[in-house]
Order: C-alpha cells, then sequence, then structure tokens
C-alpha cells in the first residue's frame, strides 16, 4: 500500500478529513522550503503537495504565478526540488509528498528519468497538470511501475465517461477543481460542490480530495464534510510572500492559519 493510501485510509478509519497544503517549492528561496515543509506537517498536515516552479503556470492565479517567480528567480529547478524532497524524508517518513506540476520539466528531464529520481528520493505521487488524456496512457504507468501515485484533476465541466477514464489511471486520491478558472479565487459555492463531488464519489472508488478557493477555517470544513479531503494553496502561499523577511512569523503565520482548519476539519469526527 502506498503511504498516500495507508495515510488516507487511516484518516477514513477515524472519519477524519484530510487536510492538504499546497507551496510552491523554492518560495520564497531554496533553502527554505523543507523547514517550511515541517512547519505544515506541525500544523497538521497529512500530506503536502509541493509544487514544481514553472515559467508559465496557465492554471495559476496572480499569487502562485508570483510564487514561481520568486523561486525561478532563485533558479529552483526540478532536481533542486527532489533534493529537497529528499531532505525532508530525513526526518518525516510518514508523511505523504505529491509534487504538483507542469508537464515541461518533467518532459525535459524524461518522464522515465524523472519517476525514477522522484521515487527514490521518497516522492509518492504526482499531480501534472497538462497532461492530456492520451499522453496518460504513457505516462501514468511510468509513475505508478514505481509505487508513484498519479493524480488528476477533475474539473467541474468533466464528462462522466472522462471522470471514469482518469481515476483508471489513478491512485492515491482524485482531485475536484471545485470551480471553473485558476488557483486562488476568491469564494465557492459549497453547495454545488457537495452535489458534484457526491457525484464523482459515484463513479470512482478512490478519495476525492477538492481544491481551489478553500482560504479559511469555515470553509475547510464545509468541503471537508462532502469530501475526503482539501487542499489549501494561495492563502498559504501569500502569507509566504507577505512574511518572506522574517522566517520566525512566517512559521507563526502559517501555523495560525492551518491549525484552526485542522481542528475544525477534526471536528467534524466528533
Ligand atoms: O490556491 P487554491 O485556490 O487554494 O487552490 C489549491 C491549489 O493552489 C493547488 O492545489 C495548486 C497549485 N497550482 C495548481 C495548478 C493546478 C491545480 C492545482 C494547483
Amino acid at each position: 500500500m502506498s503511504r498516500i493510501e495507508a495515510v488516507l485510509k487511516n484518516l477514513k478509519s477515524e472519519s477524519r478529513k484530510a487536510l492538504i497544503p499546497y507551496i510552491t517549492a523554492g518560495d520564497p528561496a531554496p533553502d527554505q522550503t523543507v523547514a517550511l515543509m515541517h512547519t505544515l506537517v506541525r500544523a497538521g498536515a497529512d500530506i503536502i503537495e509541493l509544487g514544481v516552479p514553472f515559467s508559465d503556470p496557465m492554471a495559476d492565479g496572480p499569487v502562485i504565478q508570483l510564487a514561481c517567480e520568486r523561486a525561478l528567480k532563485h533558479g529552483t529547478s526540478l532536481r533542486q526540488v527532489i533534493a529537497m524532497v529528499r531532505e525532508f524524508r530525513e526526518t518525516d517518513t510518514d508523511t505523504p509528498v505529491v509534487l504538483m506540476g507542469y508537464l515541461n520539466p518533467m518532459e525535459a528531464m524524461g518522464y522515465e528519468a524523472f519517476a525514477d529520481a522522484a521515487a527514490d528520493a521518497g516522492v509518492d505521487g504526482v499531480l501534472t497538470v497538462d497532461l492530456p488524456p492520451e499522453e496518460a496512457d504513457q505516462v501514468a504507468p511510468l509513475f505508478a511501475e514505481r509505487q508513484l501515485d498519479p493524480i488528476f484533476l477533475l474539473a467541474p465541466t468533466t464528462t462522466d465517461e472522462r471522470i471514469r477514464a482518469i481515476s483508471e489511471h489513478s491512485s492515491g486520491y482524485v482531485y475536484y477543481v471545485s470551480i471553473k478558472g485558476v488557483t486562488g479565487s476568491a469564494s465557492i459555492n459549497v453547495e454545488e460542490v457537495a452535489s458534484k463531488v457526491a457525484h464523482v464519489h459515484e463513479l470512482t472508488a478512490l478519495p476525492v480530495g477538492v481544491g481551489f478557493g478553500i482560504r479559511d477555517a469555515k470553509t475547510a470544513a464545509a468541503v471537508g464534510r462532502v469530501s475526503d479531503g482539501v487542499i489549501v494553496g494561495s492563502v498559504l502561499v501569500d502569507t509566504i510572500a507577505r512574511n518572506q523577511a522574517d522566517p520566525e512569523a512566517l512559521n507563526q503565520a502559517l501555523t495560525d492559519l492551518l491549525h484552526p482548519m485542522r481542528e475544525a476539519l477534526d471536528s467534524l469526527a466528533q
């Protein structure tokens, strides 16, 4: 059983929901990423979604675009991101790490070389934003063979047929994108998300994580109630941007954001 599966199974047995924070690797600087990952875990993260910075992140709003720019200004490469995971694994062998990225850097490294290096470093899952379904046939097995869970995005517009096809290529969980648009949206319609996620649950046996537009504990709990976990990105990345000059303040600010989400999610189980 993969580390992702194990964590999600364990949470489910306790009727708890996964808290999955996203940060961009190399933001605000490469030497801070591993410490930030540990901060996320201490604040209640179950799984970390670690973004590989990319120059043209078309699914991202301005907040994560800027994070990519900060990381790339420091020259953060895919190989360096993998090395960060290796370093994280020296002291944390429990928390799954999902690499979230665009195809281009992986293609440039070579999918197979990338999959080898990622698996060897202790990466658990790979979420490729722009992998077309036609190519998933070739790429997803390369990940799966190395016990890397291929994770795919489902959007509000994804047809039932595609949801079934995507979930066949997936393991670990599927990622339901709560709204049409880019990361960092202001608000989501929880009722609409609830009915969509219930429908996705009918089409796949995999756990369903929901992301886009979750910025506070109240929304996290409302979405957690109808899903298996929540992914939280831009509000954390924005906090990193605002506190980049002061690592201690940054730690505290991230904890102040995540901890109430953890508590709100866990209160659902009681
Ligand atoms: O930022 P938000 O609205 O909280 O959404 C999570 C999201 O940032 C993270 O999962 C993510 C970052 N970049 C992406 C690109 C595509 C899909 C998902 C993502």
